[in-house]
């Protein structure tokens, strides 16, 4: 099973994404929706359970971020502030999950658009590098396959990271599998 969050503010075309990924339909309007959606998809000849939480921009951040175990963050490339939210978004979720690799896919949304585009590839690219997360840039509402390569891509990494947790745990990691044993009911 992998919890997967779809995070970035209002009208990127997270839920396009999502449901185009569910669907392979895209669907112009979906309203402000909170919602959780269960998909299952064979990778590497495992079955692996899909949770997506898409919802509003603004509920429940903290919350989200502990139940998830990867991120989908999404801006448009029109839209400055979007893009500036993804980054600030990244920096949140490292400082609430308290390590370096997090699971986290950066989509640059609306390609077509790309007479309005205001951030360049390169920028994304280079956000991407520079925090240790994935890019692409993808059409919500005409690429099907783009936005399947997000959702593998993301599943990749959330299976190289679990697999890899039994790495000698530091102290943080520590306290908190001693504090997940006493607070066992
Ligand atoms: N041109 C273009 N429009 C898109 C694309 N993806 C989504 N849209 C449009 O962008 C608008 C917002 O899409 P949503 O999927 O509702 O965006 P959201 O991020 O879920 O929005 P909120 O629910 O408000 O947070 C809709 O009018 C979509 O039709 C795309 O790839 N290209």
């Amino acid at each position: 099973v992998a919890n997967v969050v779809v995070f970035g503010t209002g009208r990127v075309g997270k839920s396009a994404l999502t449901v185009r990924f569910l669907t392979r339909r895209f669907i112009g309007e979906y309203g402000d929706i909170e919602s959780i959606f269960s998909h299952n998809v064979i990778v590497d000849g495992r079955d692996i359970t899909f949770n997506i939480w898409d919802s509003p921009e603004t509920s429940l951040y903290e919350k989200r971020v502990q139940w998830a175990d990867g991120f989908v963050l999404v801006y448009s490339i029109c839209d400055r502030a979007s893009f500036n939210a993804v980054t600030k978004l990244i920096q949140f979720i490292k400082d609430n999950l308290g390590m370096d690799k997090v699971p986290i896919v950066i989509v640059g949304n609306k390609k077509d658009l790309n007479h309005r585009r205001t951030i360049l590839s390169e920028e994304g690219r280079l956000l991407a590098f520079t925090t240790a997360c994935q890019f692409y840039e993808v059409t919500a509402a005409e690429n099907y396959h783009s936005i399947l390569m997000v959702f593998h891509r993301l599943i990749d990494r959330i299976l190289a990271s679990k697999t890899s947790i039994k790495r000698p745990a530091g102290i943080k990691g520590i306290v908190k599998s001693m504090s997940a044993v006493f607070t066992r009911k």
